[in-house]
């Protein structure tokens, strides 16, 4: 799924050392080590306000540290273009859904990312790009609303459309700010399988994906960050870091965590 990763070789998909943002008085990130490679897939854990978007800026190329070094694909921030960076990364948000107009078709939103716009049509894709937008759009289960106005679609139908649009340039690097919000149980469930594959798909790019709830953590997901208040609370292999002890440290409650089938569960503890 999603296509052959081009990852510069040798050198981590991201490298931070002594990571800072700070905003006033405001920590919003402080002492961040982070380190990921092209085959891992991530997931970022907090309560709201825990600095996960902030994080996900950073590795977005959307933001630089107040202090300390951010390595990117080979490149350092605040020493490159990030403009060339950026075609890099995939990324899917929602803030990124709400500049799409209703309006625009969903076939166009998904050829369209390659050239730096949202949904605008061109005369000058060619068959190639117009042949991988179609597969993409099969793999998350939207071809067969290419041709109806985002507006129209579904929540789930939408998050679909924004992971192919994302996939689309062939990133090295997948950026999902909590992909599951807003869909109903049928719909979570259907991105969470989705996503499992694509991060089991040995040629898929690293993948980074945010989220508030442990429930949303696709199966295949090889590590985890806790984040809480802009800190980070345990940070490593999925299977050490996700206990109830550390859960319940980034969440500041009393957790009791579950795993079946590789999904978890989590519920305060009584
Ligand atoms: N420009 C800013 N100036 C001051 N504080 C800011 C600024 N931007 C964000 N913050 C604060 O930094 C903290 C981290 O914000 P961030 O959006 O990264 O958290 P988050 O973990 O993504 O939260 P949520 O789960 O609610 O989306 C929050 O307390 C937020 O209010």
């Amino acid at each position: 799924m999603g296509g052959v990763s081009n990852t510069t070789a040798g050198e981590a998909v991201v490298g931070m050392t002594g990571v800072d943002v700070v905003r006033g008085d405001n920590h919003l990130l402080r002492g961040v080590d982070w380190t990921v490679e092209a085959d891992h897939r991530w997931v970022v854990l907090g309560p709201n306000g825990a600095g996960k978007t902030t994080l996900l800026q950073l590795v977005a190329a959307q933001l630089h540290p107040t202090r300390g070094e951010v390595r990117l694909l080979g490149e350092t921030l605040g020493a490159v273009d990030v403009f060339e960076l950026r075609p890099r990364i995939g990324l899917t948000s929602a803030a990124l859904a709400m500049r799409i107009a209703p309006s625009e078709k969903t076939g166009d939103i998904v050829v369209s990312a390659g050239y730096a716009v949202v949904g605008r049509w061109r005369e000058q894709y060619d068959v190639h790009d117009l042949t991988r937008a179609g597969m993409l759009m099969e793999q998350w289960g939207v071809a067969q609303y290419a041709h109806r106005p985002f507006g129209t679609l579904s929540e789930g139908e939408r998050k679909r459309t924004q992971i192919a649009r994302a996939l689309m340039p062939n990133p090295e690097l997948l950026l999902l700010d909590e992909p599951g919000a807003g869909l109903d149980l049928g719909g979570r469930e259907d991105l969470v399988a989705r996503l499992s594959d694509l991060a089991r798909y040995h040629y898929a790019p690293a993948q980074v994906l945010v989220t508030h709830h442990v429930e949303e953590i696709p199966p295949g997901y090889t590590h985890a960050l806790l984040l809480r208040g802009g800190e980070v609370v345990a940070s490593g292999a999925a299977g050490d870091v996700l206990t109830a002890e550390a859960l319940s440290e980034t969440f500041g409650l009393s957790l009791s965590l579950s795993r079946t089938d590789g999904r978890f569960t989590a519920r305060r503890a009584t």
